[in-house]
């Protein structure tokens, strides 16, 4: 096989004999995955805000292991990770990419995630298959905002996790400060436990501050066995210089800091782990005596069980720190048997169990990727079985059968076949056409139909429209959307009947631009672009009305070739009160009608439901299509009409649309399409019963929401009142509080605040850059959805105004 697993391959192979040896270890030969027993594998995430040093970092790992012949920069566009035209261009991570490699007889499944809030699925998707996650923060920027945000996403997933306080070789960089800000801002998760003390030496005086580091910054003691590990000797930080610390050549400073922090540590583990406690008193409480391997014994069950985070500290940048990440990788990080089983339940909503040993095939598929020579890919994680080639899988949900024709270990943008993933593993399939992020495969003889847990799919909230240039683009287009939304969930695709135009939803700027350069680099379909417009929902403003619950019998008649046909369709719509999707969906079901006949259709955002959908066979009359067959059309019909709001032509939400009754007069009506079309017809009419009318000067009861997000700032001290008053006047903002940065002294120039607030994302566009005016380049910021707020009516005309153009 050519290309990098080639290379990597001889690299390995020579890279014992060639590379000097490290002196923490020497490199083992790469293990393949079906010979890698479970507790040796890791499958382990790279998470961080923006710019924190994650591909950096990622890239020295590559180097370390023998991967790669030479170190990837993503300043110079020359990264194995970042492999994308758009990532190399514009030096960020859009797509998580996965790379699989061995470090002292492991086998580490790498996942480099985006930092960028536009790629918050790919962290998302990435988090719902890991078993641990490596933070990397900032050394001078501490916790940043976003650092918060995938904080947040790592709980909700239970994953164990490591952090790397990377850029001590800035100046202003701080260890002990990036802890305390850790202490009080990554809340949900164990405690900071500093493994690790910064060496800093300015010519032959030490010049070590509390845990600061600097543009002297060499090394680092490891607190564990009291070592200094030094990467003087070689540029490429292949050779770590390994001396006991000792106050005569490192300095009494120094040397007492040490003995501090290891202190700090034991004190820390032994609130923690019982273990340390008895070794504590077995030594008598001098914690000098407390073997390294005790230790590191105690940091493992204490990350598993999620009450620590072991810290290291280093710079990639500067190759210092990055092979004991690699140690903590596989000495604290949990393999696949570490971790409980995933959570399943039965088609019928019961939890069934799925173990890692049991032999049944179950896998989940986290990403589908486009490549250009193979097609699709899917990304699977095995969590029971063996995946082998040519196995036949079933998706449980919808019962459909597929062809693993192939499996591939990937390696960022190449592949390597294998004949089988083993129960634990990551690797890609190909050959299934029908499979989507998120969906369980089964191998076919598996009897418990248990279905995974789905991943979580953010709703879009920025649309642009998109006109293929050529017939022959109009062609491509479709294919290419269909490709482009199995890649990225994400990304949300629908017809505008009325003009024509495909629209494509995401979740920002960033997001569409890169979706549409992809429609072109990847797909070659040529498109004009429209201007990317914020999503706005709709919903009825059922206080304006006499009742909460429309009741409309509504009759839709057509004549085709002198024959009349005739449907009527009873339909009620009551308002879903509700702030979030979660909220939304438990409304909607716990308010369902007893009885069968009914279809009900219930909306979260654009996300929407259908509940109890069992219409009593229309009339008594002969029909061409199946008693299935028609009431899929009514409700496609239905959902058709949701998602196209009378006012702007947004999707309408917050709604539950009941079908109490059908009735066909005439066989022609009973073609699933002209079902289809009259129910969509019969629900707008209905809404436009409500009073509602395009004109928003009328006494419109359709109200237009618009997504507000969660928004925190950091920012200097001397920034608050300014970024303040713009937050919670330009754009109309909501402050909810400014916190006090606690870990850092008044007259530290990178102490920070954050000011917490809500606003409306149409306020927030092209923030990032009038932040950085506001603060002279010194603020950040992240941002998640909240949920929809009523756009007040000020306001709408002028957004009618600029969507219609008149
Ligand atoms: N001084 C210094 N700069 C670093 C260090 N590590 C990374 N950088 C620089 O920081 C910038 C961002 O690094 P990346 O590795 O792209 O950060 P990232 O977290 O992967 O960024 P995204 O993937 O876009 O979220 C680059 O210019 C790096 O050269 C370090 O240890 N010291």
């Amino acid at each position: 096989m050519a290309g990098v697993f080639a290379a990597a391959r001889s690299a390995l192979a020579a890279s014992a004999l060639l590379r000097p040896p490290l002196l923490t270890h020497s490199q083992p030969p790469h293990p393949s995955a079906a010979s890698v027993p479970v507790d040796r594998i890791r499958n382990i995430g790279i998470i961080a805000h923006i710019d924190a040093g994650k591909t950096t970092t990622t890239e020295r790992m590559l180097y370390y292991v023998g991967y790669t012949k030479r170190i990837g920069e993503v300043d110079q566009g020359s990264t194995v990770t970042d492999f994308l035209k758009p990532e190399r261009e514009r030096g960020i991570t859009i797509a998580s990419a996965c790379i699989p490699f061995a470090w002292r007889n492991h086998r580490i499944n790498l996942i480099d995630t985006p930092g960028h809030v536009d790629f918050t699925i790919e962290v998302e998707r990435s988090m719902r298959v890991l078993d641990g996650a490596v933070c990397v923060l900032d050394a001078v920027a501490g916790v940043e905002a976003q650092t918060e945000t995938v904080w947040r996403q790592a709980n909700r997933y239970k994953v164990p996790r490591i952090a790397f306080v990377n850029k001590m070789d800035r100046n202003g960089a701080g260890l002990g400060k990036t802890v305390k800000a850790m202490e009080t801002r990554l809340t949900g998760w164990g405690r900071p436990l500093v493994c690790q003390w910064p060496v800093v030496r300015d010519g032959t005086s030490t010049i070590n501050g509390l845990g600061s580091g600097g543009p002297g910054f060499e090394g680092v003691v490891d607190l564990l066995s009291m070592d200094v590990l030094d990467w003087r000797r070689e540029q490429t930080g292949s050779v770590i210089t390994r001396s006991p610390l000792t106050p005569e050549s490192d300095g009494s400073e120094l040397y007492d800091q040490c003995l501090s922090a290891r202190e700090a540590l034991v004190e820390a583990l032994s609130d923690i782990d019982e273990r340390i406690v008895e070794i504590f008193l077995d030594v008598d409480g001098d914690h000098l005596r407390i073997p390294a391997a005790e230790l590191r014994a105690a940091l493992r069950r204490v990350t598993l069980n999620g009450k620590g985070i072991p810290i290291f500290c280093g710079a990639s940048f500067r190759n210092i720190g990055v092979q004991p990440v690699l140690d903590a990788i596989c000495d604290f990080l949990p393999c696949p048997a570490d971790r409980p089983p995933p959570h399943a339940v039965s088609p019928s909503g019961k939890e069934v169990p799925c173990h890692l040993d049991d032999k049944e095939v179950c896998a989940l598929a986290f990403k589908v990727t486009h490549d250009p020579k193979r097609g699709a890919l899917v990304f699977v994680r095995v969590y029971s079985g063996t995946l082998e080639r040519g196995a036949t899988l079933i998706n449980p949900a919808t019962g459909t059968k597929e062809r693993a024709t192939k499996l591939l270990q990937m390696y960022a943008d190449d592949y390597e076949e294998i004949a089988s993933i083993s129960a634990g593993n990551i690797a890609a399939v190909s050959g299934l056409k029908e499979t989507a992020t998120g969906d369980t495969l089964l191998s076919s003889r598996d009897k418990r139909g248990l279905i995974l847990d789905t991943i979580a799919i953010p709703p879009p909230v920025f649309v642009r429209s998109c006109e293929p240039v050529t017939s022959a683009d109009e062609r491509a287009l479709s294919s290419a959307l269909k490709a482009l939304v199995r890649e990225d969930p994400s990304v949300h695709v629908a017809y505008d009947d009325e003009t024509g135009q495909t629209l494509i939803s995401g979740m920002g700027e960033l997001h569409l631009e890169i979706t549409a350069d992809r429609l072109e680099e990847t797909h070659k379909v040529n498109c004009k672009m429209g201007k990317v417009n914020i999503s706005y929902r709709e919903t009825i403003d059922f206080d304006a009305l006499p009742k909460r619950k429309i009741v409309q019998h509504i009759a839709y008649d057509r004549e085709t070739f002198g024959k009349r046909s005739k449907v009527s369709l009873t339909l009620e719509i009551e308002p879903l009160e509700a702030w979030d999707d979660d909220q939304l969906v438990r409304a909607a079901s716990t308010k369902q009608t007893p009885g069968g006949n009914q279809v009900v259709v219930a909306l979260a955002r654009d996300n929407y439901r259908v509940f109890g959908a069992d219409l009593t066979a229309p009339t008594n009359l002969s029909t061409y299509a199946s008693r299935s067959e028609l009431n899929a059309a009514v409700q496609e019909g239905l959902l058709g009409a949701l998602g196209r709001g009378p006012l702007l032509g947004f999707p309408l939400t917050n709604l539950r649309v009941t079908c109490t009754d059908v009735t066909l007069y005439g066989a022609d009506m009973s073609h699933p399409a002209a079902l289809r079309a009259a129910a969509a017809a019969c629900l707008r009419e209905a809404l436009a019963g409500t009073g509602s009318t395009p004109d928003a000067n009328s006494n419109s009861s359709i109200l237009l929401l618009e997504p507000v997000m969660d928004v925190s700032v950091r920012v200097p001290e001397k920034y608050i009142g300014v970024v303040t008053k713009d937050v919670a006047g330009t754009r109309r903002g909501h402050v909810l509080s400014l916190g006090e940065d606690t870990t850092a002294s008044g007259d530290d120039e990178y102490a920070r605040r954050t000011v917490a607030a809500t606003v409306p994302l149409a306020q927030l566009v092209g923030y990032a850059s009038a932040l950085r005016g506001l603060t002279a380049g010194t603020g950040d910021f992240a941002m998640e959805l909240r949920g929809y707020g009523v756009v007040q009516q000020d306001r709408v005309e002028g957004i009618m105004h600029e969507i219609r153009g008149y």
